[in-house]
Parts: C-alpha cells; sequence; structure tokens
C-alpha cells in the first residue's frame, strides 16, 4: 500500500520551557524533570537561557554581571537565542531529542518588556525576526511543519508572590544584576509572565510554586502527564 511521504517524516521531540521569576523554584525540578523524560525513553537536551551555547555563556555573563541599558539587554538576550536555536535547540528538535529549555522568549516579554519598559512592538520584531525562519519536522502537537514562529510547545511557569521569591533568595546566593532588582520590578515581571500566560492558554501550564518542594514536583509530574508528555508510572 502506498504510504504517503509524512509517514517516514521524523517528528520532532517535545520543545518545554521553563519560566519564573528569580527564585521561583524552578531549577529544583528542572533536572529531574529531564530525567523522567529520558526514563520514558526520550533522548531529551537539558538547556538555558541566556546560554546554552559558547557565546550564549558569553552574553550571559554580560547579561548578568554588567551594567547597560534595556534594549541593550533585550538585543542581547536575542542574540544569544539566535545562537542557541541554530546550534542547538533546531538540531536536537530535528533528530527527534525533546529539549528542556530553563527560559526562552517569555523572560523577555517579562523582563524587558514588562520589568524594563522595553516596547511590545520592538520584542515582537526581534522575535519574528529571532524565531521566524526555521524549518523543522512537525511537533507532537502538530500535524505539519510549520512556517509559523518556533516557539515551545508547553511553558510551565513556576507562579510565586514576589515577596516569596525574594525571602527565598535571601541568603541563598550573592545576587546577580536580576536578584538585585526590587521587589516592584519582580512584581511587574510576575505581571509580565501572567499576561503571557493568559493570552496564550493552550501552551501554558501554571505552576503553584508557594508549596513544599514535594507538593510543586508532584504539580509538575500531573501536568506532564495529563499532557500526554509523560506516561503514568513516572
Ligand atoms: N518549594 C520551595 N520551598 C522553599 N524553598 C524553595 C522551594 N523551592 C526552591 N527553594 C529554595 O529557593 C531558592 C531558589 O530556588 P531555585 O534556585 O530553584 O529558584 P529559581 O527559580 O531557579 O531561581 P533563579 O531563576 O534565580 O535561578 C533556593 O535556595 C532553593 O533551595
Ligand atoms: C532568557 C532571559 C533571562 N533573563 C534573566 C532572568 C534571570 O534573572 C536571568 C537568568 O538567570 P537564571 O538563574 O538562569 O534564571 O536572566 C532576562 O532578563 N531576559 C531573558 O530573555
Amino acid at each position: 500500500m502506498a504510504q504517503s511521504k509524512d509517514a517516514h517524516a521524523v517528528r520532532r521531540g517535545w520543545f518545554i520551557s521553563v519560566e519564573g521569576i528569580d527564585g521561583a523554584g524552578k531549577s529544583s525540578h528542572i533536572t529531574a524533570m529531564a530525567e523522567a523524560l529520558e526514563q520514558q525513553g526520550h533522548a531529551v537536551v537539558l538547556t538555558r537561557e541566556p546560554g546554552g551555547t559558547a557565546l550564549g555563556e558569553k552574553l550571559r555573563a554580560l547579561l548578568l554581571h554588567d551594567e547597560m541599558d534595556a534594549l541593550s539587554e533585550t538585543l542581547l538576550a536575542f542574540a544569544a537565542r539566535r545562537q542557541h536555536l541554530r546550534e542547538v535547540i533546531v538540531p536536537a528538535l530535528a533528530r527527534g531529542a525533546s529539549v528542556v529549555c530553563d527560559r526562552f522568549t517569555d523572560a523577555t516579554f517579562a523582563y524587558q518588556g514588562a520589568g524594563r519598559g522595553v516596547e511590545l512592538s520592538c520584542l515582537q520584531q526581534l522575535e519574528q525576526w529571532v524565531q521566524g525562519d526555521w524549518e523543522v519536522p512537525a511537533g507532537p502537537l502538530a500535524t505539519a511543519p510549520s512556517t509559523a514562529l518556533l516557539e515551545p510547545d508547553w511553558t510551565l511557569w513556576f507562579d510565586v508572590p514576589a515577596e516569596v521569591a525574594a525571602a527565598r533568595l535571601h541568603n541563598a546566593r550573592e545576587p546577580d544584576r536580576f536578584e538585585a532588582q526590587a521587589r516592584t520590578f519582580f512584581e511587574r515581571v510576575a505581571a509580565g509572565y501572567a499576561k503571557r500566560a493568559q493570552a496564550q492558554p493552550q501552551r501554558w501550564i501554571r505552576i503553584d510554586s508557594n508549596l513544599e518542594r514535594e507538593a510543586v514536583r508532584a504539580q509538575v509530574l500531573a501536568a506532564l502527564q495529563a499532557r500526554g508528555v509523560l506516561t503514568k508510572e513516572s
């Protein structure tokens, strides 16, 4: 029987991003999430933004430690992202691996957009330039390769009040340039995430991170199981 060309096409893996204000507690769960995927037979690339490539890690050091204006921050975040897509994310998805990314473009909309006040139209233009021209196989949620913006299939958003996050970070480590920001900055960033989540509810998974670590972990697993990313035995 003749088969369509699509029947032989490689399907790409999951593209999952993880977001939240600094101190939300996401790092505590990302490795466990990647391990759970691996245990169920997925090849997984665990990576982060800014970073994930040699250039990206240099840009990360600048972003986290050097003073600069908000537009410079935005441009560096997108430059790191472009290289990350070229070297790591797109090749991984193309060979069928899943990508778990500690922050992606939603962080730029939340931190530089809502936090610093960079214009939405500027962020949207950069997003289109950086994420708009990749050819990757269809994702697990799609029936055909998409020519639209390359963005995560799922975004786990660790939501916690700014004062709880600040209390968690207090004395936890030497603060970087973002972690040293005032509470009001993180309230704006949190509102920025909430707005993004409201605009694209099909992609966003809100995790109530204002709970004991074990309860947060249970929510993460349940959310991924409910969406068929993980099977029940994880
Ligand atoms: N559920 C929790 N309850 C209490 N403390 C927590 C919880 N989760 C994480 N922490 C603690 O809060 C601090 C920040 O956690 P973590 O580094 O995982 O946050 P993060 O969201 O990854 O932050 P950042 O984005 O700044 O790296 C750490 O000291 C961690 O041990
Ligand atoms: C991708 C991205 C990140 N940031 C900020 C957010 C955090 O404060 C740091 C990264 O630190 P983490 O410990 O890895 O969470 O960078 C940003 O401002 N804009 C971005 O696009």
